[in-house]
């Protein structure tokens, strides 16, 4: 196993001394050589500490880890799943311009196609109205899922809203009936069409929720289930629903929940903003796909933004990174990459069962800019802790008469990423303080204040437009680069076993809430907490 902690650490401990800005002087050609263009996207990471050295010595880790082969290995449809026995392939949902995919000897480019023709042309009904509720054209669309069958939708279709024609759409998650009762509030039973999106169709938040919005629809619909889609791997499950199967629409095991939005759980996305648009989104998914197979490693986005990412929280330690779009539209990203990165990367054990010995992914989190600016940035500038930045933005808005309001986005996101950079330094503050009238070590208290480390690493994502096509680049872009950490840290980033135990405490609990069950046994806390609940109800009743 390549040894990150000796040289590597060293060669981090050395960048941390030396500073980012030194290195654009040493090396003029520095915002070339350190980013990468590729089909109308542009990745800069010269803002990092890494100089060309480095960047060889991760690149070498990344080769001595089998990056290459490892994704040769999932996209030729081999289990590489391997705690729960799958191939992964959600990038054959987007591989439609290319050859059969097989699993264990079988094509499955045949049924994914029949799939997405289907998912075209129930979209086409509904948004040429010919698909009717029981009181006439769909007005709105409700997405019932969680997690994967969520957050892929929700962040996507508010992403493309400049290209939403279809009804609206709602999305419907958490088991808080509060969820259910704020959404359902404004909306025509006879007018709305249920998604019910869940692989397994058997999550209890989705299941509830779907419950409750079929007894909701029963007041005013003689057959509600007619105005139900479901969207699944679990057919049987879906019967048992009382879907009618022609609005089934299933994928196989091998399209994990959280890559899941490319195939069915995209349908609410698709009736939003149409087939085609889908398609671009597809395609763009695609491209980057071709690229993260072709491109060596060095020019290779969705890999060096994973270098980076590694040299950021296992080399250098810092232990978050933020995810900044300077986008309204793309603020659910941070959310959708919560799930797409900490589901995937944190563990602590590695693939052949042993313990980790460096950390696991890092916490994400992220806000869109310039909003974030007046909140959290006070913390990213002068906190103790450094946070890796990563910008998103695009060079033009969709809003032609707002033109200014986008320069004035993009210059925000600009010197965010330089005053990370480049700080301030005591005398220019002092000086500051003393034009501003004060002397002597008050001008040096007041100084202090304003003074600004620098040296803080951020990369910026630039696109042209938010299109369908570049949001599939972004989201796969993302996704490649989960797989390449989790590839370098020897975990599998394709399941999530630390997600079940609360679940299975959770059933347990509900009969102790509700008096069925003893709390014997339960720590203290927890008994006092119920106890609480339990006080609060019988006083209510
Ligand atoms: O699509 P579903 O089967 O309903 O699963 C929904 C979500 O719940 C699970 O517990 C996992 O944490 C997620 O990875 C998954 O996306």
């Amino acid at each position: 196993m390549f040894k990150v902690q000796d040289e590597l650490k060293a060669r981090g401990e050395a960048a941390r001394a030396r500073g980012i800005l030194p290195l654009f002087e040493e090396d003029a050609g520095r915002a070339e050589a350190f980013s990468i263009g590729f089909d109308g996207l542009l990745f800069d990471y010269a803002k990092t500490h890494l100089d060309r050295e480095d960047r060889a010595a991760l690149l070498g880790w990344a080769e001595a880890a089998g990056v290459a082969a490892r994704r040769d290995a999932m996209f030729s449809g081999a289990r590489i799943n391997e705690t729960e026995g799958r191939a992964v392939l959600h990038t054959a949902l987007r591989n439609l311009e290319g050859g059969p995919v097989e699993v264990d000897g079988r094509d499955v480019m045949p049924e994914i196609r029949d799939t997405l023709e289907r998912m075209k042309r129930f979209a086409r009904r509904v948004r040429a109205q010919s698909y009717k509720g029981a009181g006439g054209e769909i007005t709105d669309v409700v997405n019932i899922g969680i997690g994967g069958s969520h957050l892929g939708p929700e962040m996507a279709v508010r992403a493309l809203e400049t290209f939403r024609q279809g009804p609206r759409c709602h999305f419907l998650s958490n088991v808080d009936g509060a969820d259910a009762a704020d959404i359902l509030d404004h909306l025509d039973p006879r007018q709305t069409l249920v998604i019910v999106a869940s692989k397994s169709f058997t999550t209890q938040e989705t299941m509830t929720n779907a419950a409750t919005v079929r007894d909701w629809m029963a007041t005013a619909v003689d057959n509600p289930a007619k105005q139900f889609v479901a969207l699944s791997s679990s057919k049987e499950k879906t019967a048992e629903f009382g879907v009618p199967p022609e609005q089934v629409f299933d994928f196989g095991d091998y399209v994990g929940g959280r890559y899941s939005v490319w195939g069915p759980i995209g349908l609410s996305l698709m009736i939003a903003i149409g087939p085609e648009a889908f398609g671009m989104m597809l395609r763009g998914g695609a491209a980057m796909d071709r690229h993260f197979r072709e491109a060596p490693l060095a020019e290779n986005m969705p890999v060096m933004l994973g270098l980076v990412g590694l040299w950021h929280h296992q080399v250098m330690g810092f232990p978050t990174r933020a995810v900044l779009p300077y986008a309204q539209r793309l603020e659910r990203l941070p959310a959708y990459l919560q799930q797409l990165e900490m589901e995937s990367n944190g563990k602590r054990v590695r693939m052949d069962g042993r313990t980790l010995d460096l950390p696991s992914g890092p916490v994400v989190w992220g806000e869109p800019g310039t909003n974030g600016q007046h909140a959290f940035y006070q913390l990213i500038h002068q906190g103790t802790q450094v946070v890796p930045c990563e910008f998103i933005v695009a060079a033009e808005g969709h809003e032609p008469t707002l033109a200014h309001h986008h320069r004035l986005l993009l210059a925000n996101c600009l010197a965010q990423s330089e005053a990370l950079m480049r700080g301030r330094d005591m005398a220019t503050a002092q000086a500051l303080m003393a034009e501003a009238g004060y002397e002597g070590a008050e001008r040096d208290r007041q100084a202090a204040h304003r003074v600004f480390e620098g040296n803080r690493p951020s990369v910026t994502l630039m696109i042209d437009q938010l299109t369908p096509y570049r949001l599939g680049q972004i989201i796969a872009l993302y996704e490649h680069r989960v797989f390449v950490e989790g590839v370098m840290l020897g975990i599998n980033s394709f399941d999530q076993w630390g997600v079940e135990l609360g679940k299975e405490l959770a059933r347990a609990l509900e009969p102790v809430l509700a008096g069925e069950e003893s709390a014997e046994g339960k720590d203290g806390s927890t008994r006092a907490l119920v106890a609480y609940a339990q006080r609060f109800w019988a006083r209510e009743r």
